[in-house]
């Protein structure tokens, strides 16, 4: 199970190159890293497990942000009421954003990153809705359209794996600068 000391902080080079497309079938270490990466996601939004452990809550979780710099990432974004399904929940594999929304949105709170210690203030400018072509554990590929706080999370999450990092979209001038037509989410 991953804990804080295994997540990689802002400055090491890992979170800035370009990760590695993963081969299927799945070795089993990458199966392993898949499962680990969700795991951390479900243990860090259970409020008694997150404390325990001394974790950060995340919806979304890179492998380059534990040190493998692979193309896979976790998303959990639960829904509003906690007895529901998550809105989002799968470990995305070589994910492609193959169209997004000229319409823009942002966190109205901005973002945050379990591997940037500190707060970057400010609106982080994203496509409001996505469409985003990826594989699953299982080899399985999907073709699914997301909008609001899911999209803005597999954003955040494909950039990862990119060497992309939150504040890098953020205006320098103009922190919490908006164009008229950006909405807000969340
Ligand atoms: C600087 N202001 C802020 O951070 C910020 C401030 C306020 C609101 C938001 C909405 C902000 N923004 C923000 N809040 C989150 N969480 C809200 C709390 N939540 C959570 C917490 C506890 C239990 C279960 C859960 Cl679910 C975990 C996730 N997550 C992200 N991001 C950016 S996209 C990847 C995602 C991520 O997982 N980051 C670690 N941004
Ligand atoms: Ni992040």
């Amino acid at each position: 199970m991953f804990l804080m000391k295994d997540i990689v902080r802002d400055g090491d080079p890992v979170l800035r190159q370009q990760a590695q497309k993963v081969t299927f079938p799945l070795s089993d270490e990458d199966r392993q890293l898949a499962h680990d990466l969700m795991e951390y996601l479900e243990v860090s939004q259970d409020p008694e497990l997150c404390e325990k452990y001394g974790l950060r809550a995340g919806v979304g979780l890179a492998a380059p942000q534990v040190g493998a710099s692979k193309m896979m990432a976790s998303v959990m974004v639960p829904a509003e009421d906690e007895n529901e399904e998550p809105v989002f929940k799968d470990v995305i594999i070589n994910p492609v954003i193959v169209s997004n929304s000229v319409q823009r949105g942002a966190l109205t709170e901005g973002e945050g990153c379990l591997s940037v210690d500190q707060d970057v203030p400010g609106y982080v400018p994203r496509s409001a809705r996505i469409t985003l072509e990826y594989t699953d554990v299982d080899g399985n590929s999907h073709h699914i359209r997301l909008k609001n706080y899911p999209a803005i999370v597999c954003q955040h999450e494909i950039d990862h794996l990119h060497g992309v990092l939150f504040y890098d979209h953020i205006d320098k001038e103009n922190p919490f600068s908006k164009s008229d037509d950006e909405i807000f989410i969340y």
